[in-house]
């Protein structure tokens, strides 16, 4: 199946569980992969055939900084929701990763796969 894919999508926001982190923005990176046939797309060369990676970079930056979140579960977890209510995606697969979290990592990170049910 064919894939739409953002990596490294960058996200300042407040995040994370303790109360110093609620008073400042952190960076979160973000891999996106959405499953989608894009066969007719190509064939058409049109761009409403498509999934618009543009459009998707933009809603998800919005989603997340909308208001503060605690968890990068939370933050994986709605992007997923979101994803596949508004878009024609029959799955994704979601890497949210905190570089500023533990010193002693390059980052770490939650991944999920959703699929619609
Ligand atoms: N699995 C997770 N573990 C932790 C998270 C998280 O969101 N998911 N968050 C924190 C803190 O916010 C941390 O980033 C502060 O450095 C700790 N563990």
């Amino acid at each position: 199946m064919d894939i739409v894919f953002i990596k490294q999508l960058q996200v300042d926001t407040v995040i994370g569980v303790y109360d110093w982190e609620k008073v400042i923005q952190q960076r979160l990176f973000l891999d996106l992969a959405l499953t989608s046939d894009q066969r007719d797309a190509a064939a058409n060369d049109d761009i409403k055939l498509t999934l618009d990676y543009a459009v998707i970079a933009e809603k998800v930056i919005k989603l997340i900084t909308a208001q503060p979140i605690e968890l990068i579960e939370t933050v994986a977890e709605r992007v997923a929701q979101m994803l596949l209510d508004d878009f024609a995606t029959s799955s994704v697969d979601i890497t949210v990763s905190k570089p500023g979290a533990v010193p002693q990592a390059q980052t770490v990170g939650v991944r999920i796969v959703r699929s619609r049910s």
